[in-house]
């Protein structure tokens, strides 16, 4: 089968017949550029032959919209809502097979497009999108297609293989074999020329590798609609054209690939099959690239002679000829209803498009196309992984957490026993309940915030549920949380000369990890709400009433009654309270006292009376910091839960 691409670059004026084959590849093309003409061949510094012998598996898709208005929301819940209107009802046809340009100036509105079109953004989207004709179901759609962000949103620490691994054990169904997978990853990171790149890590890649390390993840399940974010934005003009061209041959194989781009050079331009061009919300022009030029001339602005279209068609989107003809091309293709310009417009009147609402339903089952189990099973090894390879920061926590106990063993060597430095224990024990709690806490408002982008993207591509993500997140800093733990208490406990028990010791442990665990779901909380700055001012500042209302300080009898409730909210509290009891609850009998010092706290009772804690309520103290624990962590899911919805 042959196409023959009119050329649609240089103003029309030196338009050379170009031959596709069915591989989607030209086989001897003109490039036209400024009124020179040089040949190229689409093979053209492209590391492979471009072949991609994966076809699609599932009918074509013809993605059609109508009257698609966006309007963002501005301000937030304190200040006034104020509503701006992005898109202003615009109309379009993506066909089947064709790869496709959303073209404009900045602010244009290109992604706000590309968000609504891929069913990114729901909120504030009015109008209908049309998959065949028939009105689009989210659930099945997203199933179908992938987006693909501007930034590369890339695990940084995982080798090229390894980042293609985890996305073909999430992607791919769990029936396909290793090896099959391994051969589908092979052909596409040959395809993409990142075969020599394969265990390099994502981080070292160039810019350009990264754009199609990304391209290649979402390629792994074949998806049918793809959706680029300005794919060519940071890559010099060479990795552009092989991008594009990339593009080129998995749309001439049937899917519908829509990416926005700033303005293209005119080679670049002329691979598009159709472009579709915005001015502030609204369509200004949509149909075949080599028909631009006549549309302008139908429309009565012709483009310059020596003038590359794509750039002049910029230029009259951002007004430099005058609000008037942006006015007359909106309407020349009635706001995206014309199709006069497409390339065939005769064969894409077959499909007409059903009146009637969105069906939402979905009777596929999940979203996700492996199982619950597969995905924690995957997102643990990653997380494994990547623990593995940031070496620095495990390292850093098991030696400050050694450091810390030999510094705080030293400076209260053996007071533990000394019934003279009773005080001095009580304050290092409300030191190691800080250590624990800031040390563990700060780390973990982090942790959300600098996943937030990865998360949104791959959990958008349906890589895995939001549930298994929040799950390996929790599970997957256990053995370190607890190794960290264990060195900290055996140190400090020894050193201070705390009572050699093995009772004491495991209640003084266990209270100790409790406190490290809630501490972290504290932290989890305010990174899945607040940003990095916000998180970091919030963390701390929350914990100063915490450790008031702990009764280290102030002591709980001489809380005033109205702030008494304070004390139940306070983790630190049953904290407190277990690690005090595990060492002087329990009847303890009376402690040594130095013969030349003067022991007020000779009695353990006395103290404990003093300092208001109830020795015997270790049980509710864990039972406590279990609640706190669990409903923390709840609360940590369904605000991240929120955010995902709130950011679409
Ligand atoms: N949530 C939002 N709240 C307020 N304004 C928004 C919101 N989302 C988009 N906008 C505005 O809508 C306009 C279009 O934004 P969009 O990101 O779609 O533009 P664009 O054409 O992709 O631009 P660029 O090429 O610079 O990326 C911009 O003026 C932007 O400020």
């Amino acid at each position: 089968m042959e196409v023959v691409l009119n050329e649609a670059t240089n103003g029309g004026h030196h338009r050379q017949p170009q031959n596709y084959n069915a591989n989607g590849k030209s086989e001897s093309a003109q490039q036209v550029t400024n009124g020179h003409s040089k040949t190229l061949n689409i093979e053209d510094n492209f590391e492979n032959d471009t072949k991609f012998s994966r076809q699609p598996e599932k009918d074509p898709i013809d993605l059609q919209f109508k009257d698609v208005t966006y309007t963002a929301a501005m301000g937030n819940i304190l200040t006034k809502r104020e509503k701006k209107e992005i898109l202003h009802q615009v109309n379009g046809r993506f066909p089947a097979g064709q790869l496709v340009a959303i073209m404009g100036p900045s602010g244009a509105g290109k992604s706000t497009l590309l968000d609504v079109l891929s069913g990114y953004r729901i909120k504030g989207v009015d109008g209908q999108v049309y998959i065949n004709g028939q009105p689009r179901n989210m659930k099945s759609f997203r199933k179908l297609s992938c987006y693909i962000t501007q930034d590369d949103r890339l695990q940084p620490l995982l080798t090229v293989q390894e980042n293609m691994l985890v996305a073909a054990d999430l992607k791919l169904s769990s029936d396909v074999s290793r090896k099959d997978k391994q051969d589908i990853i092979d052909e596409i990171l040959h395809t993409l020329g990142l075969t020599k790149t394969k265990n390099t890590k994502a981080q070292g890649l160039s810019g350009g590798q990264k754009k199609r390390l990304s391209i290649a993840l979402e390629l792994i399940n074949n998806p049918l609609v793809l959706f680029l974010d300005e794919p060519t934005t940071g890559l010099d003009s060479s990795s552009c054209m092989q991008c594009v061209k990339l593009l080129q041959v998995l749309a001439k194989q049937g899917r519908t690939i829509v990416c926005t781009i700033h303005q293209p050079s005119a080679s670049l331009f002329k691979l598009f099959d159709q472009v579709y061009v915005l001015a502030s919300g609204n369509c200004l022009y949509q149909g075949s690239t080599e028909r631009l030029v006549p549309f302008l001339e139908d429309a009565g602005f012709p483009c310059p002679m020596y003038h590359n279209p794509a750039d002049y068609v910029i230029e009259l989107a951002c007004g430099e000829y005058g609000q008037e003809k942006i006015n007359s091309m909106i309407k020349a293709t009635g706001n995206g209803n014309d199709i006069r310009y497409f390339k065939e417009p005769e064969k894409l009147s077959n499909i007409q498009c059903q009146k009637g609402a969105s069906n939402d339903e979905d009777n596929e089952g999940g979203l996700q196309a492996t199982s619950s189990c597969n995905q924690l099973k995957v997102l643990l090894r990653r997380g494994f992984i990547k623990t593995k390879r940031d070496q620095t920061l495990t390292y850093m926590r098991i030696l400050v957490n050694a450091l810390t106990g030999l510094m705080l063993g030293t400076l209260y060597w053996k007071a533990g026993q000394d019934g003279s430095k009773v005080l001095d224990n009580f304050n290092l024990l409300f030191s190691i309940l800080m250590h624990h709690m800031m040390s563990t806490m700060m780390l973990t408002i982090l942790t959300f915030p600098s996943e937030m982008s990865i998360l949104v993207k791959e959990h958008f591509n349906r890589w895995y549920s939001l549930k298994m993500y929040y799950t390996s997140v929790t599970l997957i800093d256990i053995p370190i949380s607890v190794i960290c733990c264990a060195i900290f208490t055996t140190v400090i406990y020894y050193m201070t000369g705390q009572p050699l028990e093995w009772v004491r010791f495991m209640m003084f442990f266990v209270t100790s990890l409790l406190v490290v665990f809630v501490a972290q779901s504290f932290g989890l909380m305010i990174g899945a709400y607040f940003n990095v700055v916000n998180g970091t001012f919030l963390g701390p500042t929350l914990s100063v009433p915490m450790m008031m209302f702990a009764g280290f300080g102030v002591s709980l009898q001489d809380l005033p009654p109205y702030l008494y409730w304070g004390s139940y909210i306070s983790y630190l509290r049953y904290g407190l309270e277990g690690i005090v009891g595990a060492i002087y609850g329990l009847d303890r009998p009376t402690l040594d006292c130095p013969e030349d010092a003067y022991c007020h706290y000779k009695y353990p009772k006395k103290f404990l009376e003093d300092v208001a804690v109830k020795a015997d309520q270790f049980d509710n103290d864990v039972i406590a910091l279990l609640l706190f624990l669990f409903v923390l962590r709840i609360a940590a899911y369904v605000i991240l839960r929120c955010k995902l919805m709130a950011l679409r």
